[in-house]
């Protein structure tokens, strides 16, 4: 059994994976990291190996909890990969933007696949079918544009994305919902549209934290799964166990 660790910007997520079958998810803050993972140690007893993928900076005492119950590996580019990474910058590359992109080689070989994760930020990330990472683009997630409204002005309350989006705000309330809700799903459609219209049977993913919010409201058709990332992080730990 495989444990599995993705440390983002605004959670934990965490799952135990029998082969490609996942057991348990789990998702809580960082503050929690040892009590959680200690508990799914006791759990999950057959947990042999484990993988961490982090995007923030400090994680010392979070890999020697790691190394010191499992045998472990911690996500980087230079891992052995299941693509060709063309980033020109692999070393600053984000993690967490590796696994999905092994997740979208693991679960769609051989096509042209844009993952589309809205996380604290949301990330594009595009392989195409000859199994070639070529880079993306990184934007401001749900949160931070309602936080960054907020922050920035004088005037503008701190809202979160709830009930009925109007196209054309009529309050202020109204209006920065209609600002940062539409405008991420024009973003995202868009950037969908200029994707397939470059790329052949364009295959998209749509995971992350806002996932659920953001999909229904999309004219393109998806694949939301909110599982891909830890899909992505198991599929490189057992490809590297059979290097
Ligand atoms: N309890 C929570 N704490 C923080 N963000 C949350 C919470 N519940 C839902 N969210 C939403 O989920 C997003 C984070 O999604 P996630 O995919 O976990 O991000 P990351 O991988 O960057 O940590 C936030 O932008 C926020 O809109
Ligand atoms: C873009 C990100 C901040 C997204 O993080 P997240 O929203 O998942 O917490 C992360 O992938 C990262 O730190 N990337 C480094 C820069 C890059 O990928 O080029």
């Amino acid at each position: 059994m495989n444990l599995v660790v993705d440390i983002g910007n605004s959670l934990v997520k965490a799952a135990v994976f029998q082969e490609t079958e996942m057991l348990v998810k789990t998702i809580f803050p960082m503050s929690d990291f040892s009590e959680k993972i200690l508990e799914i140690r006791n759990s999950y007893p057959k947990t042999g190996a484990a993988i961490l993928s982090s995007v923030i900076k400090e994680v010392k005492d979070e890999v020697s909890l790691l190394q010191e119950n499992f045998y472990f590996l911690q996500l980087s580019s230079n891992l052995a990969l299941p693509f060709k990474n063309c980033y020109a910058t692999p070393d600053t590359l984000g993690k967490d933007r590796i696994a999905l992109v092994a997740a979208a080689v693991a679960g769609f070989p051989y096509k042209n696949v844009l993952v589309i994760d809205a996380g604290t930020c949301i990330t594009f990330d595009f392989k195409n079918k000859k199994e070639e990472y070529l880079g993306g683009a990184i934007s401001p997630g749900l949160e931070m544009r309602f936080k960054a409204l907020h922050k920035f002005t004088a005037n503008l309350p701190l809202l979160s994305a709830e009930g009925n989006v109007k196209m054309i705000g009529d309050s202020t309330k109204s209006s920065i919902l209609s600002g940062v809700i539409n405008g991420i799903t024009a973003e995202i459609d868009g950037t969908i549209n200029a994707y397939s219209s470059k790329y052949e049977d364009l295959t998209v993913i749509f995971t992350g934290g806002d996932q659920q919010i953001l999909s229904m409201r999309l004219k393109n058709s998806i694949f939301a799964n909110s599982n891909f990332l830890l899909e992505g992080l198991n599929h490189i730990l057992e490809f590297n166990k059979n290097q």
